[in-house]
C-alpha cells in the first residue's frame, strides 16, 4: 500500500530544532519512522513530545532541520512546503487522533468521518458511504447518526480512528489518544490503533505518559529536554 522506496523510512527527520523564547522544545531531533511501525515517544512533562509530533506531522515549522515524506517520486520536504501545502498534505497523508477535541460535536459520527473525505474532494454521497464502512470496521455499525456527545469516551476515539484513516493516510498521528479513557477502554482503543498499521504499511506515532499505552508499541523513544535519551524495541506486536 505504501509507495515508500523498499527497506526506507516513510518519514524522515533530521536535527529539528525549534526554541520558544529561552526553552529549546527540541534540541537536535533525528528520526526515521518506517512503514508499519508503531512508535511510543515517552517522556516528562514539558520534555518536548507535542512539539515533535506536530513537526512531524507539519502542524508546526521547526526552526532548523528537515522533515521528509517518502511517497512515489521525489521525496516531500514537509517543513519547506507553505502554510495552504501543509495542509493539504496533512488532509490527504497524514491523519490525526488526540486526546479530544478534534471530532465537530455538532456533527453525527458520519458525518464526522464523512468530512475528512469530502475536505479532500470526495462527493458526499461517496464519502457517506465510505464513513458508515469505516465505523462498521471498527464496531460502530449502526452509530452514524449519534452525534459526538451521545458516544461513550472509547466510542468517540474509535470514531476519531476512523476520521484519521478513512483517507488511507500513511501515518497516524496521536497525541496522548487514550488520555480520557479507563484502562479496559484504553487497551481497546490501542489495539485499533494498531490494528490501522499492522501489515498495512502504515506508520503510528503515539505520544503518551503511560507505559501500558507505550507497550503496545513496537518502539518506543524517550525524549528528554528536546532530546531523544533512548530508543527501543518495544513489547508491541509491530515490527
Ligand atoms: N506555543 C508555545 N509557546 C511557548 N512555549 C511552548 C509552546 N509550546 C511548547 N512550549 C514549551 O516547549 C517545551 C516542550 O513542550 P511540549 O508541549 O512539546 O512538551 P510535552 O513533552 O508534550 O509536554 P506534556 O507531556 O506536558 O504535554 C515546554 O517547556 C513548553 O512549555
Amino acid at each position: 500500500m505504501t509507495s515508500s522506496m523498499p527497506g526506507g523510512p516513510l518519514l524522515a527527520a533530521d536535527n529539528l530544532t525549534k526554541t520558544y523564547g529561552s526553552t529549546a522544545a527540541l534540541a537536535g531531533i533525528s528520526l526515521a519512522v518506517y512503514p508499519g511501525e508503531a512508535v511510543a515517544v515517552m517522556g516528562a512533562s514539558g520534555s518536548g513530545k507535542t512539539t515533535l509530533l506536530h513537526c512531524l506531522a507539519g502542524i508546526i515549522r521547526p526552526d532548523t532541520g528537515s522533515v521528509r515524506l517518502f511517497r512515489s517520486g521525489a521525496p516531500v520536504e514537509v517543513t519547506a512546503l507553505d502554510d495552504d501545502a501543509r495542509s493539504a498534505l496533512r488532509r490527504s497523508d497524514f491523519g490525526f487522533v488526540f486526546q479530544q477535541g478534534l471530532l465537530i460535536p455538532e456533527l453525527t459520527a458520519g458525518e464526522n468521518v464523512a468530512l475528512a473525505l469530502m475536505l479532500n474532494g470526495a462527493p458526499r454521497a461517496e464519502a457517506e458511504q465510505a464513513a458508515v464502512q469505516a465505523l462498521a470496521a471498527l464496531g460502530l455499525a449502526g452509530m452514524e447518526q449519534r452525534r459526538i456527545g451521545e458516544l461513550s469516551g472509547g466510542q468517540a476515539q474509535r470514531v476519531a480512528i476512523a476520521r484519521a484513516q478513512v483517507n488511507g493516510a500513511r501515518v497516524l498521528f496521536a497525541d496522548e489518544p487514550t488520555g480520557a479513557l479507563d484502562s479496559h477502554t484504553s487497551a481497546e482503543v490501542m489495539g485499533l490503533l494498531l490494528r490501522t498499521v499492522e501489515g498495512t504499511g502504515r506508520s503510528l506515532v503515539v505520544v503518551t505518559h503511560d507505559p501500558s499505552v507505550a507497550r503496545w508499541c513496537g518502539r518506543v523513544i524517550t525524549v528528554a529536554d528536546g532530546r531523544i535519551v533512548a530508543d527501543t524495541a518495544g513489547a508491541g506486536r509491530t515490527r
